[in-house]
């Protein structure tokens, strides 16, 4: 073991008073507390002056925990640390310093690997590994009054030993250290005595587990417990999928997400050419079989930025489900084409990538911040001059245009339950009451979009949703108050597997392995 040099254990046992001060008040969220803010600001200036990096704790630890604490409390972060001060924690290392008390070396690729898989599976797996961790510890009660550094160091320790099947002496031995110079000794006594509970348990095959008996409600709740979702969406799955599916459905979204390329024909950069880069770099692929300029990877993610394909333009990171919803669109060179909810761009790219050079697409949204990126990745892609941007609101842009487009397509707002084994955190974040709501907005924006359309054109509504609320019912509503629309097949732009009974497209994150989406292509005969 390395050890510390002399500087840095004199700023460790100044930081553990620090740390009694700010996490061990267990602060809520949002709460601010100006006596570490005062404290802090003076600890900080000194730390960066005597560059205080520690070398016993793994730096993927102490970052993985911080970035947790980052997810958990979203902008309540900043407050927590009381840091609404300008740039105050814009750089992940001045996180880490801030929330520690210490730095940790620069990561490498390795680290960063780790980070990525322990902070995901850690969200993911957040309501299991609390479910265990109030299993073992001695005061149950004392679970909701834990410290957020203590709960986040725990959690990372459990998902390590349960889910990653780290060597338990490691894991054990770097969270207790983390806790120790992070918090206090007594914090690392702490979770060295539950970690070596669970480590017993885990190695006797006694690890407590959550009995899927009783009624509907109480089976609900146990599955949502041993898959890790919310209850609420485990009764939603099971009324819309049949339990069997539901669980299907929970395995694959806490299955490490699978990542697709979409070679750049902007850049008359082909799908042969990113495979060759791919073979230098050493990153394993296949090539999609539904789609000609995409190709599936499952790691090397990192080599793939470091190489510079993605920052030249040459790629984008794009889901198959996605791009068939492009297929559905089907843009020909020489149209005019409106893309109404268009930020980031991921389809706006693509589409425009299809006109080789003649014909627009006008990539409409509200989100300014985002429609700037879409603007400097069109740029970087040389596809700004079939792009043009429109920054408002699309329920009252019609009454201000009267101009109408060969193909209209609205990628509405939707929950994203279709893309939770890429998006960790949404699961906690979507609440059932945002579903009714979304639902109106999907109607109002759909009125409006109709309105975009030639007659003659087409209007494609898709979403990343798996909800039939979401999608089918959205579309038989708008039929209902649109007579001048009727449903054109998507088969003849996608294959079968993807083809529901209406003639919608469709893919199943369980049947199709891809996130889940849906688009629905209507014409408008008057
Ligand atoms: C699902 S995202 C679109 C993703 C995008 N199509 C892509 O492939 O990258 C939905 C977008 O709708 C935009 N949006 C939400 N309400 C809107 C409104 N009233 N008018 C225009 N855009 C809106 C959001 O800002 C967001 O960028």
């Amino acid at each position: 073991m390395l050890h510390l040099p002399s500087i840095q254990a004199c700023s460790v046992t100044e930081k553990k008073h620090k740390h009694k001060d700010s996490w061990s008040k267990s602060p809520k969220v949002g709460e601010s507390n100006s006596r570490t803010a005062t404290y802090k600001k003076g600890y900080v200036h000194q730390e960066r002056k005597t560059q205080n990096v520690n070398l016993e704790i793994s730096p993927h630890r102490a970052v993985s925990a911080v970035r947790l604490m980052r997810i958990e409390f979203g902008g309540a972060f900043a407050d927590l640390l009381n840091e609404k001060g300008k740039g105050s924690g814009d750089n992940e290392m001045g996180y880490v310093e801030r929330t520690l008390g210490f730095c940790t070396r620069d990561l490498d690729d390795r680290d960063l690997r780790l980070v990525t898989d322990i902070v995901g599976g850690t969200i993911r797996w957040r309501k299991y590994l609390d479910y265990l961790i109030l299993s073992l510890i001695h005061d149950p009660s004392s679970f909701s009054r834990m410290e957020p550094l203590l709960l986040q160091i725990l959690r990372i320790g459990f998902y390590e030993i349960v889910k990653l099947e780290v060597p338990s002496y490691a894991v054990v031995d770097e969270n207790v250290q983390l806790a120790k110079v992070s918090l206090r000794p007594g914090a690392g006594n702490m979770v060295n005595g539950i970690l070596r509970k669970l480590v017993l348990l885990k190695e006797t095959n006694s690890l407590p587990s959550p009995q899927v008996e009783g009624d509907d409600r109480a089976q609900a709740r146990a599955l949502a417990t041993l898959h890790s979702h919310p209850v609420w969406m485990v009764r939603r799955w099971i009324k819309y999928l049949g339990r069997e599916e539901a669980i299907k459905l929970m395995i694959w979204n806490n299955s490490d997400p699978r990542f697709s390329l979409r070679a750049n024909r902007g850049k008359d950069f082909t799908r042969s050419e990113l495979a060759s880069r791919l073979e230098t770099l050493k990153v394993p692929y296949e090539l999609s079989p539904h789609l000609d300029d995409f190709i599936r990877i499952s790691t090397g993610m990192q080599s793939i930025i470091q190489d510079g394909l993605l920052k030249e333009g040459l790629c984008s990171v794009q889901d198959e489900s996605a791009g068939l919803v492009v297929s559905v669109v089907d843009p020909q060179p020489g149209e005019t084409i409106i893309d109404c909810c268009a930020a980031p761009g991921g389809k706006t790219l693509f589409m425009a990538a299809c006109l080789e050079g003649r014909g627009m697409v006008t990539a409409l949204d509200i989100n300014n911040g985002r429609l700037r990126i879409l603007k400097e990745t069109a740029k970087l892609q040389q596809l700004d001059n079939v792009i043009a941007t429109v920054h408002t609101d699309l329920r009252t842009f019609p009454e201000d245009n009267s101009v109408t487009y060969d193909k209209v397509l609205l990628d509405a707002p939707c929950s994203g339950l279709g893309v939770l084994s890429k998006r960790a955190d949404l699961r906690w974040n979507r609440k059932s009451e945002d579903m009714e709501e979304l639902k109106s907005l999907q109607d109002e924006l759909l009125d409006a979009a109709s309105m975009l359309v030639k007659p003659g054109g087409v209007l494609v509504y898709s979403t990343c949703s798996i909800d039939p609320e979401e999608n089918e019912e959205r579309v038989a509503a708008f039929l209902l108050r649109h007579q001048e629309y009727s449903i054109d097949s998507a088969e003849r732009y996608i294959s079968p597997e993807f083809l529901t009974e209406q003639g919608y497209y469709f893919s199943s994150p369980v049947k199709n392995s891809l996130d889940g989406a849906f688009a629905a292509r209507l014409i408008r005969c008057s």
